[in-house]
């Protein structure tokens, strides 16, 4: 039996949402010889909706050729990108503590917007939405985000933070969507699973 639902991501808080919408979707993890910092990149002047989207279809671009390559058997594929901005300055994933604090210290005491595009590709057709959230950030004070670098948090997450940690104690407001910001935009998400039949 095909599965239901291929999602293309390492990422554990997108499995977790779509759990939240019943599905067990099989894993098309990368393979070691996928380069997914380059798929990443950024090109200068790109605004961060323009950059989420061809990040997101390049992701799905890949995990379709993966799958076939790997042969497969045919079933929708799933993939999504995160992306923080604060303003046109799109905040990626810190490089190493130094860099989560400067982008950290960025985002205290401001709005910043987060950008989550999800892509789906089904019955030989790809679609693509966007979810746009803000956040407001209080100013959070120096020592709580040294302990928040310290404690690892921050790494691997856009924006060097997580609305689903304790730094969600210093967010007094959010517009948007909160799983989008998490990583998978639910509303969005299961309106492409409607449209190509997945989900009810
Ligand atoms: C802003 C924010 C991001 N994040 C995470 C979600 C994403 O996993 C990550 C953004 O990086 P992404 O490049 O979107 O995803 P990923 O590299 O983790 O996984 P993949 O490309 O394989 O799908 O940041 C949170 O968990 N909470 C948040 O509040």
């Amino acid at each position: 039996m095909p599965p239901v639902l291929y999602l293309a991501s390492q990422s554990p808080r997108r499995l977790q949402l779509l759990a939240q919408l019943g599905l067990s979707p099989q894993t098309l993890l990368p393979g070691p010889q996928e380069d997914a910092e380059a798929l990443e990149a950024e090109r200068p002047g790109e605004p961060p909706e323009v950059y989420v989207r061809r990040v997101t279809l390049a992701k799905l671009e890949a995990a379709c050729a993966r799958r076939q390559c790997r042969g497969l058997p045919e079933a929708p594929v799933l993939c999504a990108d995160t992306t923080v901005a604060l303003g046109d300055r799109i905040l990626g994933k810190p490089a190493d503590a130094a860099d989560a604090l400067r982008t950290l210290r960025l985002l205290s005491g401001q709005t910043h917007e987060v950008f989550t595009a999800v892509a789906l590709q089904a019955g030989g057709q790809a679609r693509l939405a966007l979810s746009r959230s803000s956040v407001d950030f209080a100013a959070v004070p120096e020592e709580v985000l040294h302990a928040y670098v310290a404690s690892g948090e921050p790494f691997g997450k856009a924006g060097a933070y997580a609305i689903q940690s304790s730094l969600a104690g210093w967010i007094p407001t959010i517009r948007g969507s909160y799983s989008g910001i998490m990583g998978l935009p639910l509303y969005e998400t299961t309106q492409l699973l409607r449209d190509a039949g997945v989900l009810p």
